[in-house]
């Protein structure tokens, strides 16, 4: 049993870590813990007031709205106060009766009365702001603050696409203050995280602090980088509105009429039964919805009702929150593992003490990459706070602050792969790690083949996305070379998988073996190794033993590599790292001794190359050749190709319908050749 003396000492550690937590949340748009534990410390006061209505005192946070106003923006007096809405803590059915059941109290309705009509829609996760329209014109833009004297945000809202300046119509009163919520939609955060993470910069907690902290800056052309959102759900100070609805739906219906933002997704019902059914309703669309939304509100639809029951302290008697489960809890961060994606990238997951969060129980959740992990300094044996936020999946936001019981050593990403044991790299610069076994790492198997099979790679047709899958998952392929074994007869008895294609299939493989060494140095995958690198390394070098060599001691050194044309040292050393690797070497020498196989030529370091310093352009068809062979044959020789004809151009190859490259060639006096003139230049040299 408390005793008053306890609750006393209880109410106000309370009140000062509410206070506190209040001036992080709403002065400095940078909480420490998440609204669920905020919530929490905010009903237990609440029901220690209760139980001791003297404990209430006219400055309990219970009493209060928001925070207070920033000295560095000009405050704004409300003309009618911006209030708080009292949340139905119970996220059941329940909810929604206790609330109907209030209200039908409070208005002295007998249970025989007819139902109350009301307005239910969804409550946003983002900044209450005030817009004032003068003549249809946006004259003011403020904040809540303490809902009475909110911040002079203008200019910032100004930035906002969504925000009418000027009201639409010819209906619209003199006065009219529209009162609604400024948020950032979840995909325009993502991106923007995404964006901070290449940069290696600070990433953002939520859409909602986001949004907030957005608002209250200086600089409005730091808001307008900002994507923000805007949806109005109510009105504050009116004048002269002649045609003014009666209801709060039709409030919002003629707001949409002005011009303004109001969501498609709100509903106009009879009982507490209209409530529970939009609260189920929403709750199963809550994952699919583009922004944050924290619950749903009802809304006593009758505005002469809503006058009726009027307000208390912090909150209008006509309206409640109904919740739903939060997006972000605290946690304990038991361990730290490393997960190799398709690609190669080494994301550090944290290992979690399962916990309710966005509706269900989440036990791991992503840490982005090295550099984010330390930047948030999280480590294990932490209390962490976990974000699961509709479709995307549940991240490590950030460490409750607070000293540690003991020392944790910071956390090291591996030096090798933990699926391959291949080495892992980070490249300089770069912000990710990666396991560097491409073709030989289990996690990246599915990628390398479908990279392999490719058009430009090594052209398997008929081994597409679903048929690798199958491959794969079903253990018949494991690697690439294990793909030029497989039968007619095990093909066929997959899924979906007819005699006929599976022999169409095993006929292609068969025929990709006889390739050419571009073609397969560009399948194996190597990071940066595209098209082109590949024919400048397999043109320099000539043979692949030349880049892997007989032995790990004799493959190309990055100096070596760094010698051919356009190899930069990122590239060189991505090469370099990848014939490092045993196991891409072992897969290298499986493939060829099913048979892969393509003719090797002189390194062209040693070749003649009568053609250096020429432009060539290739244009229209060609009798014999396809362009992409002319163009081989001209690079070999040292010549350059080039898209489009300009002065620089030499000589323009013309075949069958060569149209504007022609009449440009031939305007700037450009020596024009057929298939044949360019097979004696190859031939005889100039
Ligand atoms: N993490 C922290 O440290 C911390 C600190 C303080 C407050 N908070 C959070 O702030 C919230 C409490 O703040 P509050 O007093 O602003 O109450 P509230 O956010 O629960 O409700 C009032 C607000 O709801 C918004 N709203 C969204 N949709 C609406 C709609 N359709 N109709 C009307 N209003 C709508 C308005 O901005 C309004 O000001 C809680 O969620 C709490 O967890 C968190
Ligand atoms: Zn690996």
């Amino acid at each position: 049993m408390t005793t008053r003396e306890d609750a006393a000492r209880e109410a106000a550690a309370l009140g000062e870590q509410l206070r506190r937590h209040a001036h992080l949340y709403y002065v400095l748009d940078a909480p420490e813990v998440p609204d669920a534990e905020y919530d929490r410390l905010f009903q237990r006061l609440q029901a220690l007031e209760a139980e001791y209505p003297e404990l209430r005192t006219p400055d309990s946070p219970t009493q209060r709205v928001g925070g207070a106003v920033l000295p560095s923006l000009a405050p704004v007096r409300h003309a009618v106060p911006m209030l708080s809405i009292q949340t139905e803590t119970d996220t059941t059915a329940a909810g929604a009766e206790a609330f109907d059941a209030r209200v039908r109290r409070e208005l002295g309705l007998k249970a025989d009365d007819p139902p109350v009509q009301y307005a239910a829609e969804l409550k946003f996760d983002g900044l209450a702001i005030n817009l004032r329209y003068e003549a249809g014109v946006l004259v003011l833009g403020a904040t809540r603050g303490n809902g009475e004297t909110g911040e002079d945000v203008t200019q910032n809202l100004r930035t906002i696409g969504q925000i009418p300046l000027r009201l639409h119509g010819d209906t619209v009163p003199p006065v009219l203050e529209v009162r609604g919520e400024v948020y950032m939609r979840r995909d325009d955060f993502e991106k923007l995280n995404e964006r901070q993470r290449e940069k290696g910069e600070k990433t953002f907690i939520n859409p909602r602090n986001t949004a907030a902290g957005a608002i209250r800056q200086l600089d409005p052309a730091l808001v307008a980088q900002r994507p923000l959102s805007f949806y109005a759900y109510g009105l504050g100070e009116v004048q002269g509105w002649d045609a003014m609805p009666d209801t709060h739906g039709g409030v919002l219906d003629a707001l949409a009429g002005f011009g303004l933002p109001v969501s498609d997704i709100r509903t106009v019902g009879e009982g507490a039964s209209a409530l529970v059914g939009f609260h189920t309703l929403v709750a199963a669309e809550r994952d699919a919805l583009p922004f944050d939304i924290d619950g749903v509100v009802y809304k006593v639809n009758s505005l002469a009702l809503q006058r009726q029951l009027g307000f208390k302290t912090r909150e209008p008697r006509w309206a409640v929150a109904h919740k739903y489960p939060a997006q972000e809890q605290v946690t304990r961060l038991n361990g730290i593992e490393i997960q190799v994606g398709r690609t190669g990238k080494l994301t550090p997951v944290a290992k979690l003490e399962p916990v309710f969060v966005g509706g269900t129980t989440v036990s791991n959740a992503t840490l982005h990459n090295l550099f984010e992990l330390r930047r948030k300094d999280v480590r294990v044996g932490d209390d962490v706070i976990v974000r699961r936020a509709g479709d995307v999946i549940p991240e490590i936001v950030g460490r409750v602050p607070g000293a540690r019981a003991q020392y944790v050593p910071n956390f090291r990403m591996p030096r090798t792969c933990p699926k391959c044991g291949s080495q892992v790299a980070r490249e300089k610069g770069g912000i990710d790690h990666r396991c560097t076994g491409g073709i030989s790492c289990p996690a990246q198997r599915k990628e390398a083949i479908l990279h392999f099979a490719g058009r430009r790679a090594m052209d398997i047709e008929g081994l597409g996305d679903k048929l690798v899958d199958q491959l794969v998952d079903g253990g018949i392929v494991h690697s690439l070379p294990s793909l030029y074994v497989l039968g007619v007869a095990k093909l066929a008895a997959l899924d979906r998988m007819a005699d006929k294609s599976a022999a169409n299939l095993v006929a292609a493989l068969e025929k990709s073996k006889k390739t050419t060494l571009p073609r397969f140095l560009f399948a194996l995958g190597i990071r940066h190794v595209g098209e082109t690198t590949a024919k400048d390394l397999a043109r320099h070098f000539g043979k692949l033993d030349a880049i892997m060599g007989h032995t790990l001691e004799e493959a190309a050194t990055v100096e070596q590599l760094l010698e051919v044309p356009d190899v930069g040292p990122v590239v060189a050393e991505s090469v370099h790292t990848f014939f490092q690797q045993p196991h891409n070497r072992e897969v290298v020498e499986q493939l060829r001794a099913v048979g892969v196989q393509w003719e090797e030529s002189e390194p062209s370091a040693r070749a003649p190359k009568p053609l250096a310093g020429k432009t060539f352009v290739i244009t229209g068809t060609l009798p014999t050749l396809s362009r992409d062979e002319a163009k081989d044959k001209l690079e070999a020789a040292g010549a350059k190709v080039a898209g489009s004809v300009s002065k620089k151009t030499d000589y323009v190859v013309a075949g069958a319908e060569a149209g504007s490259k022609l009449d440009k060639a031939q305007a700037l006096g450009v020596t024009v050749i057929d298939e044949a003139g360019m097979m004696a230049i190859l031939e005889n040299g100039l």
